[in-house]
C-alpha cells in the first residue's frame, strides 16, 4: 500500500521570503516540500541551487521531508552538493540522464530517495523500461511543460499515471504541473499519491484548506481502493 502526501511547490512562493513560505507551508499540513531547482539550460528558467537549499534546510530543521526536483542537464552534477545540503528526495529528469540507472544507485549511495521525472512530450514506456532494469523510489509525471508555474494541467499525462500504477502498485507516483481542487480527481483516478501543487496552494487564501481538500481527494480514492486502511 501507499500513502498520500501532498508536497506544494515553492516556484510561485515570494521567493525573497522562501525559508518563512516554506515554513508557512509545513504548518499548513504539507508532508514534504517540492523544491524546483532550474538550470536555465534543460528549461528556459533559472531558480535555485544546493546553496539555496541548504538555506531552507536550516530554515525548517532537520525533520521536513525536501524533494529537489532538478530540471538540470547533468542531473549527475549535483547529487553530492544536494545530498550534504539535506534533500532527502534527489529527484531528475529521465530526458536529461546520461545513464539513469547508475544514477538511481549514485543517489541512493548518499543515502538520498531517487526519483525519475518525465517530461509531457517523453512516452512513459521509457520510464517503466527503466524501472524494469532498476528501480526508482518515485515516478514523477509532469503535467505542464517543465519551467514555470501557473500553467494549465494536461489531462491526457494521466494514462501515463494509470500504466505506472497498474505495473506498480506501490510505487511513490508523481504529478507535477497545474494542480488543484478542480483536477485532483483525476489524479486520484489514475493512481498518482504524491501530489505536487504550486499556484493553487500558494494562491490561496486558505492554503490550508487547499491542501486538506487535495489530501481528502487522493485518501478517499485509495480507501476506496483498499489501499490504506
Ligand atoms: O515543476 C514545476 C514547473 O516546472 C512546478 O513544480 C509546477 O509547475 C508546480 O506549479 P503549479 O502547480 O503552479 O503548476
Amino acid at each position: 500500500a501507499y500513502q498520500c502526501k501532498i508536497g506544494p511547490s515553492i516556484l510561485n512562493s515570494d521567493l525573497a521570503r522562501l525559508g518563512d513560505e516554506c515554513k508557512r507551508m509545513l504548518e499548513c499540513g504539507a508532508d514534504y516540500l517540492h523544491l524546483d531547482v532550474m538550470d536555465g539550460h534543460f528549461v528556459p528558467n533559472i531558480t535555485f541551487g544546493h546553496p539555496v537549499v541548504q538555506c531552507i534546510r536550516k530554515s525548517i530543521g532537520d525533520s521536513p521531508v525536501c524533494e529537489v526536483h532538478m530540471m538540470v542537464s547533468k542531473p549527475e552534477q549535483w547529487v553530492k552538493a544536494m545530498a550534504e545540503s539535506g534533500a532527502n528526495i534527489y529527484t531528475f529528469h529521465l530526458e536529461a540522464a546520461e545513464n539513469a540507472e547508475q544514477l538511481i544507485k549514485d543517489i541512493r549511495m548518499e543515502g538520498m530517495k531517487a526519483g525519475c521525472a518525465i517530461k509531457p512530450a517523453t512516452p512513459v514506456s521509457k520510464l517503466l523500461d527503466l524501472l524494469y532494469t532498476q528501480m526508482a523510489d518515485v515516478a514523477l509525471v509532469m503535467t505542464v511543460e517543465p519551467g514555470f508555474g501557473g500553467q494549465s494541467f494536461m489531462r491526457p499525462m494521466m494514462e501515463k499515471v494509470r500504466e505506472l500504477r497498474k505495473v506498480h502498485p506501490t510505487l511513490d507516483i508523481g504529478v507535477d504541473g497545474g494542480v488543484g481542487p478542480n483536477c485532483i480527481h483525476h489524479c486520484a483516478e489514475a493512481g498518482a499519491n504524491m501530489i505536487v501543487s504550486g499556484s493553487a496552494i500558494m494562491r490561496s487564501n486558505d492554503p490550508r484548506k487547499v491542501i486538506t481538500d487535495l489530501r481528502n481527494d487522493i485518501s478517499s480514492r485509495l480507501k476506496t481502493q483498499h489501499l490504506i486502511d
